[in-house]
Parts: structure tokens; sequence; C-alpha cells
């Protein structure tokens, strides 16, 4: 694709994921596959939507040196103007002067002669004298959001929860290049099987800590992969396999996934039942469950029966005791994904993290009864917001004296992980700094101690 063509391409779905709140990852990937895009495109792409994205507050501030932040301008200029300086501070490959060129040429395709002349100016200044320096913020939390692009609502908050030291390397592992996992389908392959062949197609892997059906993919997309293809891999986050580890499901058990889309986990429960027995899926979006389904398909299983129902009235539908194990995989704030979805550091509030508690602890307490005296329970989220996850199970626990926190699941961990793993009163909770995983909790109840 031509170049001016592939910048305004990028510029445009920069607009939409800030105007529509969409998921960034969804996005770039529908236009990827729209514009049948060749690799260098697709990498170009993915690098400077990314990169803009993750790193809004700090292009803002660099450009405020030249341009008055409470300026009206349009959005796609001001995106235009964020896009360019990223490359020009981050790129090495791209010489400024094309970076330059690019934006005045877009400029002049779609505004008039003043903002043709307005981007050149600034870029032009920019290229001269450089970006307004980060040393001149004082204040240190000031100076963290802005360097790393946190909200400061958000900083102070992990600054309040874990220290400024542990705020400061969330911030900086939310930046860091992150690479990726994949599950086997142990049904169809198993892992070794699956290593050497990744290895052939050219994937440099590892095999995980998290889980024994877990890889890591140091280098490559795996979505080119032929296992992929054959529904071999799922692509999965380590943090997140070890729910279904966690839950520790058997052959011919009766599960519950009471918020199952799209299905990530439901799909690693029933590969580890073998393929026998049910995993009730549900979840409240009904248009969401259609991808629970695709999942189960693509991966040659069929023990999930998904159907669209709110976890919080699951009782109209099952009996008490009715559940072996029971997985609450919660509605969170997402606050432990930003790495992958950095537009969430943006769009989440305070207000969104104390409304989620409230369905949270609902979910939990609705569905605790339909757990069979011996049964195991998991909740589990990705976000590292001590009141949606901590706090959660503090209180159920409270309002549910028949619970208690199964120590057991710590002594099950690799040795490994043991060691650096957070673990605290309530479950575990990593951060994507220690393992380079999401942000995740999770902790495994039981009745009685
Ligand atoms: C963290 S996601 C689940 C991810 C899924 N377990 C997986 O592994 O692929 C949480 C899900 O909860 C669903 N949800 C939100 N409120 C719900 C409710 N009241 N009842 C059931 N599901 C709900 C959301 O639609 C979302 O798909």
């Amino acid at each position: 694709m031509k170049t001016t063509r592939l910048r305004n391409l990028i510029l445009e779905l920069l607009v939409r994921i800030e105007k529509d709140h969409g998921f960034s990852h969804l996005l770039i990937n529908q236009e990827i596959k729209k514009n049948e895009l060749n690799p260098k495109d697709e990498a170009l792409l993915t690098q400077i939507v990314y990169g803009t994205l993750e790193r809004k507050m700090t292009l803002d501030y660099y450009l405020s040196k030249y341009v008055d932040p409470n300026k009206k301008i349009d959005d796609w200029v001001r995106m235009l103007l964020r896009m360019s300086v990223y490359q020009m501070v981050y790129l090495d490959k791209i010489p400024d002067h094309a970076v330059i060129h690019e934006a005045v040429e877009i400029a002049k395709k779609k505004g008039h002669r003043g903002i043709q002349g307005f981007v050149n100016g600034v870029l032009r200044n920019i290229q001269r004298n450089g970006v307004r320096d980060l040393a001149e913020i004082k204040d240190p939390l000031k100076r963290l959001s802005v360097e790393t692009s946190h909200p400061e609502w958000l900083v102070n908050r992990w600054i309040q929860q874990y220290g400024f030291q542990t705020a400061e390397a969330i911030c900086r592992a939310n930046l860091k290049e992150k690479s990726m996992s994949v599950r086997i389908q142990p049904l169809k392959i198993s892992r070794e099987a699956a290593m050497a062949e990744l290895e052939q197609e050219g994937f440099t892997v590892k095999p995980s800590l998290f889980s024994k059906q877990g890889i890591q993919i140091e280098k490559g997309n795996v979505l080119s992969s032929k296992l992929f293809t054959q529904g071999k891999l799922t692509i999965q986050d380590e943090s997140s396999m070890l729910v279904a580890e966690m839950l520790k499901p058997e052959p011919g058990m009766d599960v519950l996934d009471s918020c199952s889309a799209p299905g990530g986990k439901a799909t690693h429960i029933a590969e580890k039942m073998l393929n026998e027995g049910i995993v009730y899926a549900h979840d409240l979006h009904k248009k969401k469950v259609k991808l629970i389904e695709e999942k189960q398909r693509t991966l040659g299983l069929s023990i999930i029966h998904a159907t669209a129902h709110d976890a919080r009235k699951l009782k109209e539908k099952y009996a008490e005791a009715s559940f072996d194990r029971i997985l609450v995989d919660a509605p969170c704030s997402g606050l432990g994904v930003i790495n992958s979805k950095p537009e969430i550091k943006y769009e989440k509030s305070e207000q969104d993290i104390e409304r989620l508690h409230t369905i949270q602890l609902d979910i939990l307490n609705h569905v605790a009864d339909l757990l069979k005296d011996d049964g195991l329970f998991v909740y589990s989220t990705c976000t590292i917001e001590k009141m949606e996850n901590e706090q959660v199970i503090k209180s159920f626990l409270k309002e549910n004296p028949a619970f208690t926190v199964d120590g057991d699941f710590f002594k099950e961990l690799p040795e490994e992980l043991q060691s650096s793993i957070g673990v605290t009163e309530y479950g575990l909770q990593l951060f994507p700094q220690t393992f380079g995983t999401d942000g995740f909790f999770l902790t495994r109840l039981k009745k009685g101690t």
C-alpha cells in the first residue's frame, strides 16, 4: 500500500478508536483483513496505532511546547500531530522528513491550506528544536503520569494501594512489548509436538510455567501458524490459563461458567475434562454467546452448553448444589490488560470500579448456593484493583461464613511460580511486571475449612 494511504488508514483508525471507544485490537484486526495488508504494512500499522494510543498523554505533553492544549483544533488534526510525533520520537527507522512529508500530504487532502501550514509548522519546529522536556515536571506523581501516559487518578490509586515503586513498575510494564502465549488443544496435539511444529515454522517458543498446556511465543505472529488454523491452538494469556488449573475440573463433572464469553476459559475447562461431562456456559449478552459456540467448534469440543443468562438470576434456572465446580470470571475494569488494550486506561473511572465491585459481589453471592458441598469455586478478574479483588472476596466471606479460601491451590502451583507470585490472604495477585503476563487476580473457595 502507498505510504500516504497507509498513514491515512492509521489516522482514521486512531480517530475511530478514540471517538467510538472501540477496542483497539478488534478494530486493528478488522482493518488489516479488510485492506489485505502485507506483513510489513500490518506491522507498521499495528506499531503506530498502539504506540500513539499508549503514549497519548506523553505525546500531548511533547506537543504542548508548540500547540496550546486548550486551542480548539479538529480531532483528526490533533491525532495526526500525535501519530507524527510518535514516529519522530520513538521510531528510528522512519526519517523525520518523511514523517513530516506524509503528515502534510494528509493535511492537504483532508483540510484547508491553513491546516496544512499549521501541521507543517508544528512538526518542523519539533524537528528543529525538539519536544518539551519531561524534566520540567517536578511533582513525581504528575511526572510518572505524563511520562508513562496513565491518568493521574489511576497512578495515584496504585500508589495508595501498592506504594510508588510498584505503581511505577506497573506503569512501565504496561508500555513494554509483550510476548504472545498459546494453549494447545490436548485432545488434538501434545505440547511437545506443537512446540516442535511451531519451531519448524520459524517461531521461537518456550513451555509455559503456568499450565502444562501453555506455550510462550517469543518471536512470530502465531495467528499465521498452521496449528492455529487447524484449531490445535488458542491464544490465551498465561495468567488466565491458571484459572482452569485452579478449578481442577474432572471428566464427567457438572461445571458452571457464569460469565463465559468469549469462551477462553470454558474451552480450557472442557479440554481438561477430556470433553466428557457438561460445562454450562452463560453470558449476559446474547451476541457474545455465539463467540463461545464458535470457539468450541473451532477446537472440536462439544460439552459446552452456551446460553445467554444473567449470572445474578441463575438460581431461577438451576437447583441448589447442582455443580461440582463453579467459575466466576467476573466482568471487571480490565486495568490489568492495559498493555494489550491501552484505551482502557483513558476510559475507566473510579466510579466504574465501585460499580463493578457491587456487580461482582452480587454475582458471587448469588451463584454460591449452586455449589455442591464438596465442590470448588474459583473467582477471577483481569484487574489489579483491590476493590474488585481482595475486597470482593473479603465481603463475600463475611456474608457467606460457610466458605473459606482454599489455600491448597498455592501448594499446587509450580515451584518456580510460588517464590515470586503475589499471594494475599484472599488469593493470587499477578502484576504485569512480574512475569510479563496480564495483571490478574484469582482465588479458590470451598465450603468448610
Ligand atoms: C472477563 S469476561 C469473561 C471472559 C471469559 N470467561 C473467557 O475466558 O473468555 C466477563 C464477561 O462477563 C459478562 N457479563 C457481564 N455482566 C454479566 C452478568 N450479570 N451475568 C453474566 N455475564 C455477565 C460480560 O459480557 C463478559 O463477557
